[in-house]
């Protein structure tokens, strides 16, 4: 694994080492080991599997509240996905920043998020899946979000959304800084 990180703290690159053979390629996915030794100690706690029908289906953008602030490492296993994350901590440097990354089965890379970064996506072909790895147990009551056509943030979609929830459609604006 090759770690690149980013310029927002810990939302991190992970590529994949991928050993190909006649018969296919095999690639490790996750490492405590490796996660420790990149300084992204890491302990899976829950794993979610997100299954997306439509084209330009929009998930997001969601994180949790301290003191259940959740880590993830996310992958598209199938399909593709544009995928966002946005720094919501007001002690970053990179507050109410934003970046974005196509994953997909090529891409052979899964993503790092610490706590307090939103995260969504928008798929960019039908039936695209997303695998979490979460390092906190999902907590409804701590839940929270930022929209994906926030005006503060004005983060670049690939397309208008086909399919979102209406809770993602509903979250507060975040107005000014
Ligand atoms: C997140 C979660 C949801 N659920 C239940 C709650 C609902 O009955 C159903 C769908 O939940 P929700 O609409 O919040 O699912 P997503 O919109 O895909 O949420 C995820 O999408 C964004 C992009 C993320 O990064 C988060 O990991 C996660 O919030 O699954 C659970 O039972 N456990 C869970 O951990």
């Amino acid at each position: 694994m090759r770690f690149e990180p980013t310029r927002i703290p810990g939302v991190v690159l992970i590529r994949l080492d991928v050993k190909t053979d006649a018969r296919g390629a095999f690639a490790r996915t996750f490492c405590a080991d490796e996660m420790a030794a990149a300084g992204l100690p890491f302990t899976v706690v829950q794993a979610n599997l997100s299954r997306n029908t439509a084209q330009h289906t929009l998930r997001g953008l969601h994180y949790q509240r301290e003191p259940h602030g959740e880590p993830k490492i996310v992958s598209c296993p199938r399909g593709s996905i544009w995928d966002v994350a946005v720094d919501m901590r007001p002690d970053s440097p990179a507050y109410r920043q934003w970046l974005a990354f196509e994953l997909s089965p090529m891409s052979d890379t899964v993503l790092h998020l610490p706590t307090g970064v939103a995260h969504g996506f928008m798929t960019l072909e039908p039936d695209s899946e997303v695998h979490y790895l979460m390092g906190a147990a999902y907590v409804p009551g701590a839940a929270t979000g930022v929209r994906w056509d926030e005006p503060a943030l004005g983060i670049d979609w690939p397309a208008i959304p086909s399919v979102v929830s209406d809770a993602d459609r509903h979250y507060a604006l975040l107005g000014a800084a």
